[in-house]
Formats: C-alpha cells, sequence, structure tokens
C-alpha cells in the first residue's frame, strides 16, 4: 500500500498545514481499524479543511465542503462514511456522485486503502464505458456505491442499486454536477429516489456563489465549511488559489486562424519545457484533436508524452490515469477530462494551451499541480488578442490575483527570473469584453470559444414571427453562459480539424438551441433558417486580405449568410433541394448531369450501406480518375434497391436501372450526395461532388489536417423535455468531455469537446439504449410513442426512420418522377419545372461554371487532387498536400480559374486540405443524430 508522498514533508504551504497539528487520532475515536488504514496510507495529521468538515459532517449535518484542490477534500467524506457504515449488512448505504467516471474510480480507491483494515467493506465503483451486466452483478453486494450519475441513474431504475437504506448522498464536484445541465437532471432524479432522511454533503474547490439555490433543493439545513484559516482575507473569504503555484501567462501573436496559432504555441510550450524543471507535466488543451497533434509534436522532440481525451476506450483512459498517479509518464497531454479531481502527487506543472472556458475550469486545471501543499507552476499559452482578454476576464471573476508575463524571448531558465524582471500581467478588463457580455452578442468571446470565430450581426434580421427587438430582448434576459441569440445566424469555424470545428459547432448549436427552446425564446424558424455553417476555408480570405483584396471578410460573410438574407431563395432552393435531391447514378459520359431523382428517404441507409456496399465492390481497384474509375456492379439493380430499400427506385427513374454504371465517384457522390440531403444544406447544392480518385477521398491524414469548416443546417425544435432527456442521454455517458467540446469543445470541444460531439463519440450505444430505456420508463406516453424502444437501441436507425419520415411527409414520389423527367441532361441540378426566369439565368451561369470546372476538374484528378466545387463563384477546393510539384501546378491552375492563389510556403503548411468525404460523413452522421432528435421533437409538437 503506497504511503501518502505528504505524510512526512513539513515543507509545505499553509493550505494544508494547521497551526497546532492534529492527529487524525483526536478526531476520530473508536474506530481503531480507520485510523490504522489512515495511518498505513501514510495520513497522521488531519489537513485544515479535515480538521474544520469531519466534526460536522461525522455529526451528521448536512455540509458543504469548499476548499482548495489538493487540500484533502476526499479524506472528509470518506472517514465519516467508513466511521457510519454498517459493515454487517450488504445493503447500500451510501451513494457518492462524481462528475467523470475517472474521480469515481479515484473515490472508491481511496476508500479501499482507508478501508483496508475492514474486511466486510464494500465499495465499488458504477461508471459508463463499462459493461452494465458487470456493474449489475457489482451492485448485488455493494454497501457504498461510487459512480458517474448517469451509470447510477440507469442501476437504480434498473432497482438493482435499492436505495431506500442509503444514509448519505455525497456529491463530489458538485459545481459541476449541478450547473452542467447533462448531471443535473440525472442529480436530482437520483435524490428523488433516496430517503428523505439522509445526510447530504457537497463538495468542491469551487463552488460560486449563484449555485447556492440549488443546494437549497438538495439540503434544507446545512452548514458551509470552507478552506485553510490561515488564508482567510479581510472579507473571510478564503482565496480559491493554491499557495504553492506561481502562475505565468505566455503570449504568442494573434492570428486569426488556429492553423497559424498552434505553431507557435507548440513552440513557446517546448521552450517553457526546456527551460523549466519539473517532475510530471500536464499539458491541457480545449480541443479533443489536439491532444494527440500536441502529444505527437512532442514525442518528435523526444519528450515522453501520453494523451488522454474522452473518445478513448475507457480501460485506456483508467491505464492513463494509472500511469499519471503511479508517475510512469511525465508528461500527459489531456483535455478537460481530468481537470477536476485527478490526484497525482508529483504533478508540478501545468501548462494550458487555450484559454480555460471558466475560471472553475482554470481553478481545477492548475489545481492539478501543487497537491497538498506542494509547489509547482501553471503557465497559460495565449494569443495576445482574444484569449488573453478571455483569461483576464476569466480570472478576474474569481479575484485578485497575481499572474507574471513571461517574455516573448526566454534567454535563461524561467526560475532565476527574478520577480522584478517580469512584469505582472495587467489584469484590467477592457470595456470591450464586458460590452459583448451584456449584450450577448458574440458567442465567442462568451464562451471563450477561440475556434468559433465570430457571428454574424450584420444579417440579422430574420423571417422569424418574432420581431428583432423582441428577440434581443428576450436573449438579454438570459444570463447563462451562453446567450443565444438571433445574431448567431453563422458560425463558422476553422482551423484545428474538420472532425474539431465539427464538434465546436455541434457543441455551440447544441447549447444555444436548448436554451433558446427553455426560455421560449424564438419561434421555430429562427432555429430552422437563422443558422448556418459553410463548408469551406476562409483562411486566405481573412488571413490575407490585402493579398486578396477581392474577398474581403465582408465578401465572405456574404457568401455565408447568402441564404439567410434572402429567405424566399433560400426556401426555394432548400424546397428545391429536399424534393430533387439527387443520385447520381453515372455513367462515363454523364458525369455532371443529374440522371435520377430519389427522395430524401432513398438516402437515409446510403451512409452505411453505401460504405457497405463500395467494399464489397472490387477494393482492389484502386483507379486513378474518373474515367477510369468504372465499376461495375454485377447487379446494379440490386444495389440501387438496397442502397434505396424504401422506395422503389428503379421506377422512379427515367432510364434503366440495368444501364446504370456505379464507379467509385459515384460512391464519392453517394455520400456526397447523402450528406446534403442529411442535412439540408443548400449550398451543398452548389458543390460539385469531388471528382478525385479514391486514394485522395480516403486519405488517412485528414484527421490530423487542419481544415476549415462550417455547415449549413437547418433545423427546427420544440418539445425541451423529450429534448434533454435525450440528450440527457447521449452526454451522460461521456458527462466529462462535455467540456470539450469540445464546454469550449465547447463548445463544442471544449464540449469537449468541447461536448459537443465529444459526448457523442465516446457515445456508449449500450449505454444510450439503457439510458433511453430508462427514458421510456420515466416519461409520458406521448414520449414513449415518440421512442420506439428497437428506434433507441439504434440511435442510427432511429434517424434514418426518423428522416424517412420527414422525407414522405415533405416529397411526393410522384414529383419526384415528373422532375426527373423535366431534367435536361446538361443541367447541373435538377431544376423545378416552374423556374423563373431569373431562376433560369442563375442556372445557365451554373451550367457554365459546370463547364469551366469540368476542365479544370480534368485537369486536377489526374493530378491527385480534389476540386470540390464552387460556392457563389468561389472556389471550394481541397488538395491533397503530398507532393509539392503537384501542388504548385494546382495552384496555377486555381490561379486560372480565378481563385486566390495561395502561397508556396503555406503549401509546405499543410495549408492545403484534403476532404475525406468518408470522415465527414462520419461526423455529420453524428451531427445527423442529434439534428433528428430535434427534427422529432419538432414533429412531435406540431
Ligand atoms: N491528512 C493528509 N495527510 C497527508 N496527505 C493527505 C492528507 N489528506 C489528503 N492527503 C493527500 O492529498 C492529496 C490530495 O487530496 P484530495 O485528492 O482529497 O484533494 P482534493 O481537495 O479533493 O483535491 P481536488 O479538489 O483537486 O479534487 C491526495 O494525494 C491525498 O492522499
Amino acid at each position: 500500500m503506497p504511503v501518502s508522498e505528504y505524510s512526512k514533508d513539513s515543507g509545505r504551504t499553509t493550505d494544508v498545514q494547521t497551526q497546532d497539528q492534529t492527529p487524525f487520532d483526536d478526531i476520530i475515536k473508536g474506530h481503531p481499524l480507520i485510523l490504522k488504514g489512515l495511518s498505513d496510507c501514510g495520513f497522521t495529521n488531519a489537513s485544515p479543511i479535515q480538521v474544520a468538515a469531519l466534526p460536522t459532517i461525522i455529526a451528521g449535518h448536512d455540509t458543504i465542503v469548499e476548499a482548495k484542490n489538493g487540500t484533502g477534500k476526499t479524506l472528509t467524506f470518506v472517514i465519516p462514511t467508513l466511521m457510519r457504515l454498517k459493515l454487517e449488512q450488504v445493503n447500500l448505504q451510501t451513494i457518492i456522485l462524481a462528475p467523470t467516471r475517472e474521480i469515481a474510480v479515484q473515490i472508491q480507491q481511496c476508500f479501499k486503502k482507508v478501508g483496508q483494515h475492514l474486511p466486510e467493506l464494500k465499495c465499488e465503483y458504477f461508471i459508463g464505458g463499462t459493461p452494465v451486466d458487470i456493474d449489475k452483478q457489482k451492485a448485488k453486494c455493494c454497501q457504498i456505491a461510487v459512480g458517474s450519475p448517469g451509470r447510477i441513474k440507469h442501476l437504480i431504475n434498473e432497482h438493482v442499486l435499492k436505495c431506500s437504506e442509503v444514509k448519505s448522498f455525497i456529491l463530489d464536484e458538485v459545481d459541476r454536477l449541478v450547473t452542467d445541465k447533462s448531471f443535473t437532471k440525472d442529480v436530482r432524479l437520483i435524490d428523488a429516489k433516496l430517503p428523505k432522511l439522509k445526510q447530504t454533503i457537497v463538495v468542491s474547490a469551487s463552488i460560486d456563489k449563484n449555485d447556492m439555490s440549488v443546494f437549497d433543493e438538495l439540503m434544507k439545513e446545512y452548514i458551509v465549511v470552507k478552506g485553510a484559516e490561515e488564508d482567510m482575507n479581510a472579507l473571510q473569504d478564503p482565496s480559491k488559489f493554491l499557495l504553492g503555484i506561481k502562475q505565468y501567462v505566455a503570449c504568442v501573436k494573434a492570428v486569426s486562424t488556429n492553423i497559424i496559432l498552434l505553431p507557435a504555441k507548440n513552440v513557446r510550450l517546448l521552450n517553457i519545457l526546456q527551460n523549466l524543471p519539473y517532475t510530471q507535466c500536464i499539458i491541457f488543451t480545449n480541443y479533443m484533436t489536439r491532444v494527440e497533434a500536441v502529444c505527437n509534436m512532442l514525442r518528435d522532440h523526444n519528450y515522453k508524452a501520453d494523451y488522454i481525451r474522452g473518445d478513448q476506450d475507457q480501460s485506456i483512459r483508467l491505464e492513463l490515469v494509472d500511469r499519471l498517479t503511479s508517475f510512469k509518464s511525465k508528461i500527459l497531454v489531456a483535455t478537460d477530462l481530468i481537470a477536476r479531481g485527478i490526484d497525482s502527487s508529483n504533478v508540478d506543472l501545468v501548462i494550458n494551451m487555450d484559454c480555460p472556458n471558466d475560471w472553475a475550469t482554470y481553478l481545477h486545471r492548475i489545481g492539478r499541480a501543487g497537491r497538498f501543499g506542494n509547489k509547482g507552476n501553471a503557465f497559460t499559452i495565449l494569443d495576445d488578442d482574444k484569449e488573453l482578454k478571455m483569461f483576464k476576464h476569466i480570472i478576474n471573476s474569481i479575484e485578485s490575483i497575481k499572474v507574471k508575463m513571461l517574455p516573448i524571448a526566454i534567454t535563461k531558465p524561467i526560475l532565476e527570473y527574478a520577480d522584478n524582471e517580469l512584469a505582472d500581467l495587467n489584469l484590467t478588463i477592457e470595456p470591450e469584453i464586458s460590452l459583448i457580455q451584456e449584450t450577448g452578442n458574440n458567442i465567442t468571446k462568451v464562451n471563450g470559444n477561440n475556434v468559433i470565430e465570430e457571428n454574424l450581426t450584420k444579417d440579422s434580421e430574420s423571417d422569424s414571427n418574432l420581431s428583432r427587438n423582441d428577440i434581443e430582448s428576450n436573449i438579454n434576459s438570459i444570463s447563462e453562459e451562453y446567450q443565444p441569440c438571433s445574431e448567431v445566424k453563422s458560425v463558422y469555424a476553422y482551423g484545428v480539424s474538420e472532425k474539431e470545428s465539427l464538434q465546436r459547432l455541434c457543441k455551440v448549436v447544441k447549447e444555444t438551441e436548448k436554451k433558446l427552446i427553455e426560455g421560449n425564446m424564438v419561434d421555430k424558424r429562427l432555429l430552422t433558417d437563422d443558422r448556418s455553417f459553410v463548408l469551406f476555408d476562409p483562411e486566405p480570405f481573412l488571413e490575407n486580405n490585402d493579398k486578396y483584396p477581392e474577398y474581403s471578410p465582408d465578401d465572405l460573410l456574404e457568401i455565408i449568410t447568402k441564404y439567410d438574407s434572402d429567405f424566399d431563395k433560400y426556401e426555394a432552393d432548400k424546397n428545391r433541394m429536399l424534393k430533387n435531391t439527387v443520385l447520381q447514378t453515372v455513367s462515363e459520359n454523364e458525369l455532371s448531369n443529374s440522371n435520377q431523382v430519389c427522395e430524401k428517404n432513398d438516402f437515409a441507409n446510403l451512409s452505411n450501406i453505401t460504405d457497405k456496399k463500395i467494399n464489397n465492390i472490387n477494393t482492389n481497384q484502386q483507379l486513378q480518375s474518373q474515367h477510369e474509375a468504372q465499376i461495375v456492379c454485377e447487379d446494379n439493380k440490386q444495389f440501387v434497391n438496397e442502397v434505396c430499400p424504401e422506395t422503389n427506385f428503379s421506377s422512379k427513374s427515367n432510364k434503366s436501372v440495368d444501364d446504370t454504371k456505379i464507379d467509385t465517384n459515384n460512391s464519392q457522390r453517394l455520400r456526397f450526395t447523402d450528406i446534403y440531403s442529411l442535412f439540408q444544406i443548400p449550398d451543398f447544392s452548389l458543390l460539385k461532388p469531388a471528382q478525385h480518385d479514391s486514394e485522395v477521398a480516403h486519405s488517412t491524414d485528414v484527421g490530423e489536417s487542419d481544415v476549415s469548416t462550417s455547415i449549413i443546417s437547418e433545423n427546427g425544435i420544440e418539445d425541451e423535455e423529450l429534448l434533454e432527456e435525450e440528450w440527457g442521454s447521449e452526454e451522460e455517458d461521456d458527462e466529462e468531455e462535455s467540456c470539450d467540446a469540445e464546454e469550449s469543445c465547447d463548445e463544442l470541444e471544449s464540449y469537449d469537446a468541447e461536448e459537443s460531439c465529444d459526448e457523442l463519440e465516446s457515445y456508449d450505444a449500450e449505454e444510450s439504449c439503457d439510458e433511453q430505456e430508462s427514458c421510456d420508463a420515466e416519461e409520458s406516453c406521448d414520449e414513449q410513442e415518440s421512442c420506439d424502444a428497437e428506434e433507441s437501441c439504434d440511435e442510427q436507425e432511429s434517424c434514418d426512420a426518423e428522416e424517412s419520415c420527414d422525407e414522405q411527409e415533405s416529397c411526393d414520389a410522384e414529383e419526384s418522377c415528373d422532375e426527373q423527367e423535366s431534367c435536361d441532361e446538361q443541367e447541373y441540378h435538377v431544376k423545378e419545372e416552374n423556374c423563373n426566369e431569373e431562376q433560369e439565368k442563375e442556372y445557365e451561369e451554373e451550367i457554365n461554371l459546370e463547364a469551366e470546372n469540368k476542365i479544370f476538374d480534368e485537369d486536377i484528378t489526374n493530378k491527385n487532387c480534389s476540386y470540390d466545387g464552387h460556392l457563389n463563384n468561389r472556389a471550394i477546393y481541397f488538395v491533397k498536400h503530398n507532393d509539392k510539384s503537384t501542388q504548385k501546378s494546382i495552384c496555377n491552375n486555381i490561379q486560372e480559374y480565378n481563385i486566390p492563389k495561395r502561397e508556396e510556403e503555406n503549401i509546405e503548411n499543410n495549408d492545403l486540405q484534403v476532404v475525406d468525404y468518408k470522415i465527414l460523413n462520419d461526423w455529420y452522421g453524428q451531427w445527423k443524430q442529434q439534428m433528428n432528435l430535434i427534427q422529432t421533437f419538432v414533429r412531435l409538437s406540431k
């Protein structure tokens, strides 16, 4: 049994030292076995918070325990729980909730250690990402259950964990549990199932005054026990920051995209690591996708580094935490997954690669160093503009602290800098931020998300039934972190990677929508039409504006918001697209023609089936160009019918299906069409499917490539209850990553991502199923009707089914056929029969462009790159960056087509991108899951 690293050391800060030493024997009477356990663990003297909290808790009071990170809060509830345990009874007596699985496991380990001399002790953890069956076995004989809210709730609902004898209910990291919406409902639900007569203990290092009302719900009368008395300031309010942690900010020059920012931050990171002695280091980033990139970068520089994030297998996650706590890994790159609770006594350096999303996250992150009075250093690497402002804003909202600025050039070991050699960070908040905070106009600054660059106010006129003033006043009334507003019309994410951007988008949209719905703020059309995302790369336009004067940011925004500003056209395009979703089963000479019309439900299963089918098709044929790319499906009819099982596809076609040839490009097209039909993205209708070969299309390096990504989508929402239930079920399984996307992800990564999709990524199908089942049990009949058990077990299926319904409602099969007949073979898009002159003109332009693009395509197809279409005459192009000469010639081509040419050096920086539609499709699949839920709610609400 490892002895506490801290047991014999007196050189610790007063955060953990009492004036007179207080041995545990003085506090704990009549429990020799527990005392023996404590002593074996090296716990002899109680820390200040233990001295303060233990008597109160042992006396049975409901208690709020608030003390700095790493000061020993865990023992404040572990010891009393063990003391009051009726060991002779095997029933459940205590439930402990924690917001992450890793914390839950750590708490359980603490119980095991301290209670090592209590042979009858049965303490188990119950967390998502592990088989429920095993949990059910464990639950049969369990006195203390520690777990994440989702799994605990599930087991209670299943009557596996029986609550009638529970005497104490403990919430660790309570602020997270009661403020993160993915937990609150579960926490309340669990609380409601527990006996009224019980002791409730809530614990955290970051309790916000605003959360106190929630505690009133959980506890009738309670005692608040706070931090170390030595550290009280005049207001008797203990500082939240550890005395042993020196805080620094290291700035890099602000640029408009993360693509450029990240390398600069990496340099800064290396610089810090080279100039500072440290034992163990945790590097935090807001972005789930970035942890691996940073880790690899460090490994490239011969640092021994691991990375941990929410989408890893749970066993791997636990193993990684174990490697950290057992000092096997020197550097761990992480998301906020381990920002809280994780205790590794040797961590003395924390580096934030981005501005944390809120003060609590910052506090907890840097609290991973300086455990139990240790000394440590915390660095936050920020751009010198937005991130720096955000950081100031964050820490100012806690208290006045001293943060030092690291010089741009570090000329000697950091610790050799005298205090006066380093400037203090000027913590004055510039008015801009508070202004934005007040108006809620800019979601970026509100949530500190630097991926989502900004929202657009200029096209905020909406076609909503609500006036803009109404909306604004509604919005201003929301005083929460995410401030949804009608101005959040367009969010474009770029830099980092497609996946990350998308995750972030998902989070922000999800959060925004939730707020909108919860606050009953908007009519549906705001949600449906006011939000747009565009797939494109804005970097050259934004970054090198002087070089590309023809693309001003305004110009760019106009591109993005075109459909927002012209609602009628948007509607028309949307309808046209929905009705005429094109499945191009092209033959060699008909690449650009829209040959067949398929209803939206035809595409419902495309993603999965097409992929499977394509794999079955001759995968050995690595075809080099679209002309060579014909793979004749042996039984095309069967294939098509398999692809579109819901409709008799062949009967809708004006040509014989037997004549249809399926090629790899077509496969791409199927996916592509699938994507835009799923997301109803008008602008995708202007994007011509990629004409690249399969190798390019399935390039695997895209995951790490930096690319700008946005999407146009539309939705409508209602039915708050069901919505929350569904989302809750997605989130519960990986609650911690909701910070990623993700909370930043946000949204989206720091909801974790971030969150956002982080939860989806780590989303456990089994858990989801269980969750849904329990949802069914809990929810009303209406909801149950809508949540068919079978559907809910397979979310994808559920989505497909829902879509099919939607489609059937909105699309008439006969109409589709008519439209198909009216198609001109030369047309790029299937046009509606009754298109007016203006549309025709536009349409001709498209055809012309198409002709140009075709030549262009042919050019680039042979050069191993892809041109993905045009948007308002602007190119969408993604080019594989494996061959410099190819890139050069592509750039020349790009110039010929009046598309801004990129600088050669930028190409080397992976500036040109590959979009892998398969990967995109997967991400969009996740997006789709959420969107479909929303659509279902809308349908239900009608
Ligand atoms: N009385 C004690 N004597 C020696 N070591 C202790 C004592 N109490 C706690 N510790 C050690 O201090 C470290 C931090 O404790 P703990 O994890 O409970 O802190 P915490 O306040 O819950 O931190 P966080 O807020 O970050 O979760 C642990 O390694 C624990 O073993």
